[in-house]
């Protein structure tokens, strides 16, 4: 399979090097040329399959040529230690948990997946690798997570200060080891933006060989299909039409989700639901992208102003809003309305939902609005509890802390404080 640059299809890569470097030279996202759909049978029967045995069909014909079989059984089976129910919680409302991994957010299955990728990929390789990350919140712990300990990779995490929830910075900054985190003064978007400069930066490259972990990475960014597909294997008895929705910030889970779709899964619609940083549902209504700096909410780790996938979906979709908009609905909702559904969906349903979950929520209710006959779930992408302040305001209850969290809790965080591009530059080429 090979993958080409969204910015000029005639620059292509292996799935092996587009792991390695990231992004295309001319800093296109890389897309893969073809998704050959899978067979009805495989949809008809996948309740008598393993979700082992489902990721492997899925993602096979992407990496086969780089990644022999008996090794991507392993990597799958590395990534996925963990369950990932749906649960029904209104008629026709139903949430897929995705924090059940040892971050207790869904980046764990991406993170994961990639960091098994490039420690396969760098094995008898002489020059190390720095994975670059920015992280609005949930990337950054699972990233350091997935790659504590890999051999050969550095791990740099970039994240906005004062921006993320305290239990986020503490999974991103205490690990130690080959973890660096860089606190930025600044908001997700600069993160971002650095690290895509860095990539381009000669004299940095000329040194390091650096790669990003976010899901522009062609490696984080497509197992993230694989729980759509779990999703599908428990919901499909329902006999309904399935909608998504998916809570999107930098919109790469809800694009693997449509890669899911290509590949045969029967959906009927996607909702993306977004918190007040719209770029997307105003794109959907008028049909103009206008990238605008993002502003902090309390679902912060959708706070992106020009998410890096979205350019992805339209590839999708032959950058045709007509044909988008038949697959895609998109709504914006205020931090109010997110808290004011956490109390609803927790007093009515006795659910807790954290912030993101909320937004989820939401657009599946809007879209059902005039849909009420789908059967919709929405994506629960991180564990409440990761937004202790929050949930502990808005519902006056105290949610039990896992284990994984508490582990995290009384470590010292260690971060370098960065206010701008030449101070990441410095930091690269002295490291
Ligand atoms: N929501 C993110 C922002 C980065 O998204 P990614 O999927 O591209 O890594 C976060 O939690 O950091």
């Amino acid at each position: 399979m090979r993958f080409y640059s969204l910015n000029n299809p005639t620059i292509q890569a292996s799935f092996k090097e587009a792991v390695i470097a990231g992004i295309a030279p001319d800093k296109g996202l890389y897309f893969p040329e073809s998704i050959t759909p899978l067979s009805a049978d495989f949809f008809e029967k996948l309740d008598e399959l393993s979700d082992h045995e489902i990721a492997f069909r899925a993602i096979h014909q992407f990496v086969k040529e780089d990644i022999p079989d008996v090794d991507l059984k392993t990597i799958i089976k590395n990534t996925l230690d963990f369950d990932f129910p749906v649960i029904e919680i209104e008629d026709n409302v139903a949430v897929l948990e995705l924090f059940h991994g040892p971050t207790m957010a869904f980046k764990d299955v991406g993170a994961r997946f990639m960091a098994n990728c490039l420690g396969y990929f760098s094995k008898g390789e002489k020059q190390d690798v720095t994975v670059l990350v920015a992280t609005s919140g949930d990337t950054g712990g699972a990233v350091a997570n997935g790659f504590l300990g890999v051999d050969g990779v550095k791990v740099v995490i970039l994240y906005p200060s004062g921006k993320v929830s305290e239990i986020q910075e503490k999974q991103l900054t205490t690990l130690g080891e080959n973890i660096e985190a860089m606190e930025v003064d600044g908001v997700f978007d600069d993160c971002q933006r650095m690290v895509k400069t860095a990539f381009l930066d000669k004299e940095i490259t000329d040194c390091k060989q650096l790669t990003s972990a976010n899901s522009i990475n062609v490696a984080r960014w497509l197992p993230q299909l694989f729980y759509f597909l779990f999703a599908y294997k428990q919901a499909k008895a329902k006999g309904k039409e399935i909608v998504f929705s998916v809570p999107s910030g930098n919109f790469g889970n809800i694009c693997a989700g449509m890669v899911a779709q290509k590949l045969g899964m029967p959906v009927k619609h996607f909702v993306a639901s977004t918190n007040a940083n719209n770029v997307v549902p105003k794109f959907m209504a008028n049909g103009v992208y206008e990238p605008v700096p993002s502003v902090a909410t309390i679902s912060n780790a959708m706070d992106v102003g020009d998410p890096s996938n979205f350019v992805r979906i339209r590839e999708l979709y032959q950058n045709n809003l007509d044909t988008l908009r038949n697959n895609l609905s998109s709504y914006s909702f205020s931090d109010k309305t997110t808290k004011t559904t956490m109390e609803k969906v927790h007093s009515e349903a006795g659910y807790v939902l954290d912030p993101h979950g909320a937004v989820g929520y939401l657009g599946l209710k809007e879209y059902q609005k005039e849909h009420p006959n789908t059967f919709g779930i929405f994506l629960e992408t991180a564990h409440p509890v990761k937004f202790l302040d929050v949930v502990e305001e808005t519902l006056g209850i105290q949610p039990k802390i896992p284990t994984q969290i508490l582990q995290v809790m009384d470590k010292e965080k260690k971060s370098h404080k960065i206010s701008g591009y030449e101070e990441l530059k410095s930091y690269l080429m002295d490291s």
